[in-house]
């Protein structure tokens, strides 16, 4: 079998030297369940799906860019690290041994800081229900031990963070576009892709979350889980949210990617009318037409890593609390190098990355636009978010349907639309509120 190519390089100056690793094997753990209870502390790093996720504690080692070469340099920044690293792997699967968590700005151009953090302690679980525990160090005299790993866990156990009520001074206020500003910026958007310069854009805008208390962001996030359980509820350094969106996830020579455009809110839905989303989303030349846009950006971009792809001819309804979606989800085999190596899951987000989901198309018309209408500095809403392992395995979602914990009692919420041709501004704005809703109300808030 193939494996992402990382390829270790020597240390550079300034790099943390010799990470040392020791993965052990727990007692298998209903995912749905059991990694909830590990999720306590407002600190922690997630990544969390039903059937399996990571849940990390603490911070060995961090690697901080911004700018055009953020994935690039990410990478050989990963490689570095992996360099001279010795692992103790009991299990060898997707998701063990040394692992970074990460986050990366939406734009080249973002002064927000793209990070990768390998954690001190990871709480894993399976799809099938294996479970395993890690323990990352850079000291060469620590222990590596199943007796030590399980101690470093019980000490970031002992001091859970509580939950909080709301109280009445909690309050939602305005981002840096107003409604009417945001609908404005909508009908100039429509009016570029009428004239032909584009075929779809999406356009952003951000709320703020105001709390009388500090936010529970370990009770928001199993909130997130436990309701949003087809999506990926995701926490690294603050950015929190559970994205229905897989930019793309790579398990050995295998890619996978979940591609969505097209909404439709459930909160105005008939109750009597079962067909309701089938026909108006899949039976809309609007809703089609966005979401083909969107299927043949990410299937022609990851076509020349790949030996064969699949994909679904119809795009299938996906149901969430709040909104469905049009929906397709993407297999293909990595295409091996000569040496037998497969691309890591970072080097194809790099690829990717910004999907016509998140930006439009083509990508530089449509990101010359966002910067001119949007007036918002995206940070890393709709960049990727998630995990890589030491073989280059990992799982990247689009940080969608999230926050940013700006402070302990302000977190700012992000929401963008698709805009095509017939995108109506008041509708636009309604469809951002059913995007906010999942993080209104894990906070506790309501509009
Ligand atoms: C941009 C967002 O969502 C994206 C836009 C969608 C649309 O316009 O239909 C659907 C899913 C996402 O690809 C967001 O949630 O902020």
């Amino acid at each position: 079998m193939s494996t992402p190519s990382l390829t270790a390089l020597p240390p550079a100056p300034g790099q943390s030297r010799g990470l040392r690793s020791i993965t052990v094997t727990r007692a298998d753990m209903d995912p749905r369940t059991g990694l909830l209870d590990y999720v306590v502390r407002n600190d922690a790093h997630t990544w969390i799906r039903r059937g399996g996720g990571l849940v990390a504690y603490g911070e060995t080692a961090r690697f901080t860019v911004t700018g055009p070469d953020r994935f690039t340099q990410a990478q050989e920044w990963w490689r570095r690290e992996l360099a001279g690293a010795e692992v103790l792997d009991d299990l060898g699967i997707p998701g063990t041994g040394l692992i970074a968590f990460g986050s990366f700005a939406f734009s080249k151009t973002s002064p927000h800081e793209s990070r990768l953090i390998v954690p001190r302690v990871v709480v894993g679980c399976g799809g099938d229900g294996r479970a395993w525990l890690t323990l990352i160090t850079a000291d060469a005299e620590a222990e590596l031990s199943a007796e030590a790993a399980e101690a470093a866990l019980a000490a970031y156990l002992s001091e859970p963070d509580a939950g909080r009520s709301p109280g009445p001074g909690d309050r939602l206020g305005p981002g840096v576009l107003s409604e009417d500003q945001y609908q404005r910026a909508v009908a100039e958007g429509v009016k570029h892709v009428q004239a032909g310069e584009l075929s779809k854009l999406v356009l952003a805008r951000d709320i703020v979350a105001h709390l009388e208390t500090p936010v529970a962001t370990a009770q928001v996030l199993r909130d997130l889980a436990v309701r949003y359980e087809d999506c990926w509820t995701y926490a690294v350094d603050g950015l929190i949210g559970s994205t229905p969106e897989m930019l793309i996830k790579v398990e050995n020579n295998t890619a996978r990617a979940r591609v969505l455009a097209g909404t439709l809110d459930r909160a105005n839905a008939p109750a009597d009318d079962p067909d309701y989303a089938t026909r108006v989303l899949a039976g809309s030349e609007k809703q089609l037409h966005e979401h083909q846009i969107a299927i043949d950006s990410l299937t022609e971009t990851l076509q020349p890593f790949t030996s064969s792809m699949t994909s679904h001819s119809e795009p299938f309804v996906l149901q969430l609390p709040n909104v469905w979606h049009l929906a397709s989800d993407v297999t293909a085999q990595l295409a091996a190098d000569d040496d037998g190596r497969v691309p890591t899951s970072l080097a194809l987000v790099q690829a990717l990355h910004p999907t016509a989901a998140v930006c439009g198309t083509p990508t530089t018309v449509a990101g010359a636009l966002i910067r001119e209408l949007e007036h918002l500095q995206r940070g890393p809403y709709a960049g990727p978010v998630g995990w890589i392992d030491a073989g280059g395995n990992g799982e990247w979602g689009i940080a969608l349907r999230g926050a940013v914990v700006e402070t302990p009692t302000r977190v700012r919420l992000y929401a963008g639309c698709g805009i095509v041709e017939g995108s109506q501004p008041a509708a636009e704005l309604a469809e951002t509120w059913s995007k906010f809703r999942p993080m209104i109300e894990a906070l506790g808030l309501s509009r």
